[in-house]
């Protein structure tokens, strides 16, 4: 099928919705009868699912960096949409090949994905959208810092400090996980305040410290 594709990209913050927003769209999608791809890479729950915070979960492809997006995708036949969820961890060539997807076959591409690392640095999946994506989107639910402010900035804390070097990509929640030990990382979305200055909590022996 060729036509109008197109590219759209929607990003925000860790826990900000957007495995939802993504779910939500491939119903929409299918009640239409249209036919479509679901993809992802490394969620929470484990491989080959795109899994949202509010309960609903759904199975996808698992991509990989050696994985064709233009093949996997029109495998199966002709198809009107692909569902692409954590797409910050795309290599730039998958993003392209997206862009192809939309452009030679006619697809609606829906991507989703926090835009910077732990250190808010954009993410290369990520970078690669926002250059080629027909449009980009912030996911519109907040999420706040623990002072209340909007929370942009994705926090990885490690033995309750926040880290400021390690690897790029390393899987974990927003809740601390019970069954890990101490020393298991966790994200937490902040305030560009906060994340510049590394507090994690309101200080009790300073109650207006905010
Ligand atoms: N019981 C609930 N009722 C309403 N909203 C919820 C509930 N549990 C989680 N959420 C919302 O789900 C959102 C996280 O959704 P999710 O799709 O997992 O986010 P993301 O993919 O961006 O990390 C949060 O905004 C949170 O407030
Ligand atoms: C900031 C940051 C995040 N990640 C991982 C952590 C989670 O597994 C996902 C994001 O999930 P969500 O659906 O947006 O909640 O990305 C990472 O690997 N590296 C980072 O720097």
């Amino acid at each position: 099928m060729t036509g109008p594709g197109v590219v759209r990209f929607f990003y925000g913050p860790m826990d900000c919705g957007k495995s939802t927003l993504a779910l939500q769209i491939h119903e929409n999608q299918v009640r239409q009868g249209r036919r479509g791809v679901l993809m992802t890479r490394l969620d929470r729950s484990g491989p080959a699912r795109i899994s949202s915070r509010i309960g609903l979960s759904s199975p996808a492809i698992e991509l990989t960096d050696e994985l064709d997006l233009v093949a996997t995708i029109t495998a199966g036949g002709a198809v009107d949409y692909v569902v692409v969820d954590e797409a910050q961890f795309l290599t730039p060539a998958q993003v392209d090949q997206l862009g192809v997807v939309a452009d030679e076959y006619g697809a609606h591409v829906f991507a989703f994905g926090i835009a910077t690392d732990f250190r808010s640095i954009l993410f290369a999946g990520s970078a690669r959208l926002f250059e080629i994506a027909d449009q980009v989107s912030p996911v519109q639910v907040e999420v706040l810092c623990w002072c209340g402010r909007t929370a942009r900035f994705n926090g990885r804390v490690v033995d309750e400090q926040l880290a400021r070097q390690g690897p790029t990509v390393l899987v974990a929640d927003t809740e601390p996980d019970p069954a890990a030990g101490d020393g298991r990382a966790r994200y937490q979305v902040l305030c560009r305040r906060h994340y510049r200055s590394g507090q994690l909590a309101p200080n009790p022996t300073a109650p207006a410290d905010v």
